[in-house]
């Protein structure tokens, strides 16, 4: 018996994040949240690039919306995200700001264009290590 549970976090903007969570979602038959920033991106492709770039150009972490399930529940925890500028997108840290994940396990996943998970890594595990969470990649 395996009672250790599990949530997908994600962050998915045109979709591609949200299937492979929602994927996973169901081999691993676990929670799953989307996250949304209280103020939505711009439709626009312009928009969004000008919205994004200023978040990661002044580290800006964007408020969360709404608010995730009760994490003590969960030992491992997925997040989700598109790759942005060979970065996860900052609300990745505004999660890591917003909610305490101290002692979970965090599986990394992503989307992107071409630009590979590991790119992502450095800046994941250093958020997980100042939250004293441990970075687990498959
Ligand atoms: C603002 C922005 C920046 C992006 N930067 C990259 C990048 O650096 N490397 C890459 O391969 N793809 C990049 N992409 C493409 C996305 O990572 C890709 O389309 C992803 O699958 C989108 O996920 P989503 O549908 O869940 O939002 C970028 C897309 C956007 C909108």
């Amino acid at each position: 018996m395996n009672n250790e549970k599990i949530l997908i976090i994600y962050f998915s903007l045109s979709g591609n994040t949200a299937r492979v969570a929602k994927k996973l979602q169901k081999q691993l038959h676990a929670d799953i949240y989307r996250l949304q920033p209280t103020t939505p991106y711009p439709d626009d492709y312009e928009g969004l690039v000008a919205v994004g770039e200023r978040e990661k150009d002044q580290a800006i972490h964007p408020q969360i919306a709404g608010q995730l399930p009760d994490l003590a529940q969960y030992t491992e925890v997925y997040i989700g995200y598109p790759i942005w500028w060979s970065r996860p997108p900052m609300i990745i840290h505004s999660l890591f700001d917003q909610y305490d994940l101290t002692g979970k396990k965090i599986i990394p996943f992503a989307t992107s264009a071409s630009t590979p998970l590991a790119d992502t890594l450095a800046e994941m595990s250093a958020l997980a290590k100042s939250a004293r969470a441990t970075l687990i990649t498959k």
